[in-house]
């Protein structure tokens, strides 16, 4: 699978899933992992004049309003989306997503987005009585024993179904700030697979400190069945999210690149859009599996979360409420080390949370986002100090 260093190997845990376990003894303070950065990641929409799309400086830490440095020089301000905080850092962007550097569908990809999320806007202000309006609004009232595999294999098969003649029709419903956000993060990592499909220039990093590529990324642990159990209004936003993008088909058919291999990109992507599959898998590795990009500010002082990434080799460390090892985020990359010495077969985990809240509190925490009870040592101590 790629993901074993020569510190730890992955391997099944006694309570289920995968875990990463020491290889040998390790001594406290030293790096495990060091990431390159995420898969497939968005910062949110509020921040990404402020936030650099590659190393994901806060340009409020440099004593700087926003970012100016775009994709390229010439395009509109918003047209992509995306702002760097150096030449350097939308070079790298560039050259670690596009074939051959050829960014001409990328820019058609984002333009049509931006096209799409403006025609929905002229909607709701004409408040358009939409002939084509959402029939999957009844989700939005699903409950949590509603949501069963098969209700969501014949609900996403609805959708695709509807999809069909939908997407040739204006799109008029309102998607919110975190679904907007969410369309990103999908075209974000469909952007790398079409790439990886072209590949000649791109290569993704297979190494356990590389990106991974798609298939790695699919290797990740699937939530979307207690993901949405958790959630249930979230199935509606989910499909919502699916038929907006499903919308770009049309748009990106209107804006032709410029040399075949965008063209061939353009083709690609509308080919991966065409059924909910792809979007799918990457709303189903999201939940339990992202990392929060966060600000840098100094620990114990309050910070802000930007945006979110999916570092796929760093999603194997599981929770614990003691735990051995920590993250810390260096621009884009996410590294991990040693908090005590470790033993040989040990496994190494991070906490999801802060873990000196209590039990309860924990407990609602770790079950609503990551879907789990914990078992660590210290919940087990402190259950039975609560029931002798
Ligand atoms: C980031 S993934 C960790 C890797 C995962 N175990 C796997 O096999 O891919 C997070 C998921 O692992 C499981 N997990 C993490 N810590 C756990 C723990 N302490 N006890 C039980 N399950 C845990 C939960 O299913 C959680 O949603």
């Amino acid at each position: 699978m790629g993901v074993d260093t020569a510190f730890y190997s992955i391997e099944p845990t006694p309570y289920g899933g995968r875990g990463a376990f020491a290889r040998h003894q390790i001594a406290k303070g030293q790096v495990i992992l060091e990431t390159t950065g995420p898969y497939a990641g968005v910062i949110f929409r509020k921040f990404r004049r402020e936030v650099c799309g590659a190393c994901f400086a806060y340009a409020f830490e440099s004593g700087k309003n926003k970012w100016s440095v775009r994709l390229v020089e010439e395009e509109a301000v918003g047209g992509a989306g995306l702002w760097f905080c150096s030449s350097e850092c939308r070079d790298d962007w560039i050259s670690e997503r596009v074939c051959n550097g050829d960014i001409t569908w990328v820019l058609d990809l984002y333009r049509a987005l931006e096209r799409l999320i403006d025609q929905m806007s002229k909607a709701g202000r004409k408040k358009v009585k939409a002939a084509n309006s959402n029939p999957f609004h009844y989700l939005e009232n699903v409950s949590a024993d509603q949501i069963t595999q098969s209700f969501l294999e014949a609900t996403w098969k609805q959708a695709e179904e509807l999809s069909r003649y939908d997407a040739k029709h204006e799109w008029t419903e309102e998607l919110n700030e975190f679904e907007l956000d969410t369309v990103r993060y999908i075209l974000d990592g469909l952007v790398r697979k079409v790439s990886e499909h072209l590949s000649s220039t791109v290569k993704s990093d297979r190494s356990p400190h590389g990106t991974g590529t798609w298939e790695d990324f699919a290797q990740l642990q699937d939530n979307e069945l207690p993901f949405l159990i958790s959630k249930p209004y979230l199935l509606s936003s989910h499909i919502k999210t699916y038929l907006f993008i499903r919308h770009l088909c049309p748009l990106l058919k209107r804006s032709k690149g410029s040399c075949s291999e965008s063209q061939t990109s353009i083709s690609k992507i509308s080919e991966y859009l065409e059924t909910p599959t792809f979007v799918r898998m990457l709303l189903s590795r999201d939940p339990g599996n992202v990392f929060g990009i966060w600000d840098m500010a100094p620990e114990g002082e309050e910070s802000e979360m930007l945006g979110w990434g999916a570092f796929t080799f760093a999603s194997y460390f599981n929770h614990s409420c003691i735990p051995n090892i920590k993250k810390r985020r260096d621009k884009q990359k996410l590294i991990f080390y040693t908090l005590r010495d470790i033993q040989q077969g040990e496994e190494m985990c991070i906490s999801y949370t802060d873990e000196t809240a209590p039990l309860k509190e924990r407990r609602a925490l770790l079950n609503r986002n990551w879907f789990f009870q914990c078992c660590c040592a210290k919940c087990h101590d402190e259950q039975n100090e609560v029931a002798p």
